[in-house]
């Protein structure tokens, strides 16, 4: 799709550490009006078309079609990419590292903006919900044994990082549930719930209070959250299924790159093949799956069962590897995911709602390496 893209249209919406987003405030166009724009910054792994085809073919048959919004593609000048950053550079508020716009891409995803999908008097929750992977695979060393009963967001509680939060309660499709986990990120201002209004981020709980009582704002998210469990069984799914863990990811990653003598780029190749016909994977082989928790309380059976599984490992399939990998690696995207809740009331003080989700990009393989450590790490110290 060709169009016209004007720097001065646009107001920046929010950037994580890959993309920023802005929103389209220019003259009613067809096209452009209540679209954003997803731009990629530098050292972001993806393009803008794998993204698209990515999310497609992989997420939305997982999360459900109607809340999310693959983009299309458009393409776009390095004009355009330079003046849109000296636009916005003022009010920019980078994710962890902070990245200048890619200037070399050619294109950008147009997508729906779910901040504002109201138009004006739009308001807008977004919820992280993370953190639920616990580990399911006979690949995780007996040390780590903890990671069988303890989801990775307790093991941040348990040093304090979120308080009370529990993705399950706000997955729950329980009002009372729900509103545990909204209350608790609201009152320890946590990054994982973010208001906007107009598509424009609050900086301060005490912003958004001096225009509309917290009290009413986050009733009104939570009831569309119950309203649209639905959305959240898809969620809790991908989270939850029997996947290997960052370790067990690890070590099969490991097998592969000696498989593929060391080359990276030939496994997310294969890997892309995959994600384009989901029907080709596999589902984890039993004797990778652990879930009997008495093994784990016997320390030599689950010496054992590691040994075996991790010797096994060399006689599966490059297939059922592939495999592997490619479901942890969707669940991780399931992970950081944002849900979006978009609220406005109308003139007789009733509130319309709407809840998609945003964020679903492939996430490159590099990662992985990233996670196990974080993830060993955090489980060694948890309880300590
Ligand atoms: O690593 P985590 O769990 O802290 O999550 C990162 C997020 O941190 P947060 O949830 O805000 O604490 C992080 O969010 P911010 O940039 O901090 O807003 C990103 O979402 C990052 O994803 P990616 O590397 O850009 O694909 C996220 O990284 P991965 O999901 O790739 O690990
Ligand atoms: N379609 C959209 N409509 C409105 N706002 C959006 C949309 N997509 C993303 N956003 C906002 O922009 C933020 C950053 O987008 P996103 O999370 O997709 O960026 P990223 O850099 O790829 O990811 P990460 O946060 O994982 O680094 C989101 O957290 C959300 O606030």
């Amino acid at each position: 799709m060709t169009v016209v893209l004007r720097a001065e249209d646009y107001e920046y919406i929010a950037e994580g550490s890959a993309h920023l987003i802005a929103a389209y405030h220019g003259p009613e166009s067809s096209v452009l009006t209540g679209k954003v724009l997803r731009i990629a910054l530098e050292d972001s792994a993806e393009a803008g078309d794998s993204e698209e085809q990515f999310i497609r073919s992989v997420m939305m048959p997982l999360v459900g079609g109607k809340y999310a919004d693959p983009g299309t593609p458009v393409p776009c000048t390095r004009e355009f990419l330079e003046a849109l950053e000296k636009r916005v550079e003022p009010v920019r508020k980078h994710g962890k590292v902070a990245h200048a716009i890619d200037k070399e891409r050619p294109s950008v995803l147009l997508k729906k903006n779910f901040s504002a999908s109201f138009g004006a008097g739009s308001w807008c929750l977004e919820l992280k919900p993370k953190y639920y992977l616990t580990a399911r695979s006979r690949l995780l060393p007996p040390e780590l044994s903890e990671k069988y009963r303890t989801a990775f967001f307790e093991m941040l509680f348990d040093r304090g990082a979120v308080g009370a939060y529990n993705p399950a309660d706000l997955l729950s499709g329980d009002r009372v549930r729900i509103a545990r986990a909204v209350r608790e990120l609201w009152e320890n201002g946590h990054k994982w719930l973010k208001v906007f209004k107009d598509g424009k981020a609050f900086s301060s709980r005490a912003d958004i209070e001096a225009q509309i009582p917290s009290a009413i704002l986050l009733e009104e998210g939570i009831l569309a959250m119950e309203m649209n469990k639905e959305l959240s069984d898809n969620i809790q799914n991908i989270q939850t299924k029997e996947y290997v863990d960052s370790y067990g990811a690890k070590l099969i990653l490991d097998e592969l790159l000696r498989r593929f003598n060391s080359d990276r780029g030939a496994i997310e190749e294969k890997l892309w093949n995959m994600y384009m016909n989901p029907e080709a994977m596999t589902s984890l082989p039993w004797e990778l799956v652990a879930y009997e928790t008495s093994a784990q309380a016997n320390e030599q059976s689950s010496n054992e069962s590691f040994t075996k599984a991790k010797e096994g490992l060399s006689e599966l399939d490059d297939q059922t590897l592939l495999g592997f990998i490619a479901e942890y690696m969707i669940a991780a995207v399931a992970k950081d995911l944002s849900i979006m809740i978009c609220l406005k009331q109308d003139e007789t003080g009733a509130w319309q709602r709407s809840v998609n989700v945003v964020d679903l990009g492939v996430k490159g393989l590099d990662k992985v390496d990233e996670w196990f450590t974080r993830d060993s790490e955090l489980t060694r110290k948890f309880k300590t």
